[in-house]
């Protein structure tokens, strides 16, 4: 068990944020989702010391579809960050969420006309035009508005990163981008420069979710910089901006080997530096935009254990009442997670217990077979690193209220989203009529 930021052992009881797990789950309820504000600072501030040159302007876009509500965007926002967003929900809570338009960038590899609109209405900072068609139909709309749109073009740099296949961005036949290797991309780009309601900056790419080997990125970073070389030499034209995507890999459990995100991100700037002297290129900005290493590790899942049973094979259960609808990854991705029953953290007496949570899907497992303090009914079970992807990728299946979401600082506790009520879930309902 990895404890992060203000996450602390006191007398047996796991205690975030100065504040106890039974205080916590008490007072809002379970399933309950906690944010340990002062580690995600503490990430934050890292960043943006690491990331940073003498060369080139910095700029850190935080990939919201990791965790967004209003209360996310108006704290990174505070911090000093951009913000990546995906789609139009993304954009209307940053909108309503006062974050600074130009401090966007608006992504998408189908994005609606509705979408394109939106960005354009709203003054998006940057599009991010992912496709040829794409563009005539931004370009269009752009005119149609009377509108200059800044642009840039998510290309596809062809690195193999090594992670898991759904997560996976930047092999050949990703649907993502366009590729650098395909000839038709330098006419794109040529169009792009040459019309009128397109300002274009330059590129993006990303290689990929959760990767733990450096190595694919210090290519990327390569890699685009000799594409970026092509480009102006071939079309005379100067490029502004290169946005490096995000994907560093982070904890989970005991298996992963994350990346040091302070070596990493000096030794990416290293790179980009080295590289613009030996190709004597300049360029204004380069951005990253991470997601999961911004805000995973600062989440932690509250569960309230309802009852354990043993199957006829030997098969001990924990049964949680919450599961696959607040944390989608274990059945989505395999992905292992970390827990532990939070209020008898000093017992030792354990047994091995795969958690459950209570769908209808036998699928529908939070961890597998690790060892747990045998537990009681309405002990609260932990489970860490649930910041990225939990809250974001939640689901209503079998009619399951989400949880509340809080944030929480030197104990005082700031309910950034509220627990789903009936109405909630029956909000969109209509009669059915004979
Ligand atoms: C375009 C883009 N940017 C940023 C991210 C954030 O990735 P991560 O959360 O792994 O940092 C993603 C997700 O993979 C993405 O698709
Ligand atoms: N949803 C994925 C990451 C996708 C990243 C976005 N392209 C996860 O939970 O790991």
């Amino acid at each position: 068990m990895k404890l992060f930021g203000s996450m602390e052992n006191i007398n047996g009881v796991l205690h975030i944020g100065g504040l106890s797990v039974n205080s916590l789950v008490n007072t809002y309820g379970s399933p309950l989702y906690v944010i340990d504000r002062e580690h995600v600072e503490n990430i934050i501030e890292l960043m943006k010391n690491s990331f940073k040159s003498k060369k080139f302007s910095t700029e850190i876009a935080y990939a919201s579809k990791a965790f967004i509500n209003k209360a996310m965007c108006q704290f990174v926002n505070a911090k000093g960050l951009s913000l990546d967003v995906v789609s139009d929900g993304e954009l209307y809570t940053a909108k309503l969420a006062n974050f600074p338009s130009e401090k966007i960038y608006m992504h998408g590899n189908n994005k609606t006309d509705e979408e394109l609109r939106m960005a354009i209405e709203y003054n998006v900072g940057t599009i991010v035009v992912d496709s040829k068609e794409e563009f005539f139909k931004l370009s269009k709309l752009a005119e149609i508005s009377n509108k200059t749109v800044n642009v840039i073009l998510r290309v596809n740099p062809g690195i193999d990163a090594h992670t898991h296949e759904y997560i996976q961005t930047s092999k050949f036949d990703s649907k993502f981008g366009e590729s650098i290797f395909d000839d038709s991309v330098i006419t794109l780009i040529k169009n792009m420069i040459n019309h009128d309601y397109i300002n274009f900056l330059g590129f993006h790419c990303h290689i990929g979710s959760q990767i733990f080997d450096e190595k694919p990125f210090y290519a990327e970073a390569e890699v685009m910089l000799d594409f970026i070389k092509k480009v102006e030499k071939l079309l005379n034209y100067k490029i502004k901006v290169l946005n490096l995507g995000g994907g560093f890999g982070i904890y989970y459990s005991s298996e992963d080997d994350p990346i040091d995100l302070d070596i990493f991100l000096k030794k990416i700037i290293e790179i980009l530096e080295n590289k613009l002297e030996e190709k004597n290129l300049n360029i204004e900005k380069v951005a990253i935009e991470p997601g999961r290493s911004i805000i995973a590790n600062s989440g932690v899942t509250l569960y309230k254990v309802g009852s354990t049973k043993t199957t006829y094979s030997g098969k001990k259960y924990i049964f949680v009442d919450g599961g696959m609808t607040d944390n989608i990854r274990p059945a989505l991705y395999q992905a292992e997670y970390e827990g532990v029953i939070a209020n008898r953290l000093n017992d030792t007496t354990c047994d091995t217990y795969t958690v459950a949570g209570k769908c209808c899907e036998s699928g529908d497992i939070l961890i597998k077979n690790k060892n747990f303090v045998i537990p009681n009914n309405n002990d609260i079970l932990a489970v860490f690193s649930t910041g990225a992807y939990n809250y974001s990728m939640a689901s209503n299946y079998n009619r399951l209220k989400k949880p509340a979401v809080i944030m929480v600082k030197d104990k005082k506790v700031n309910l950034i989203v509220k627990r789903e009520t009936y109405e909630d879930l029956i909000r969109n309902d209509l009669d059915f009529e004979e």
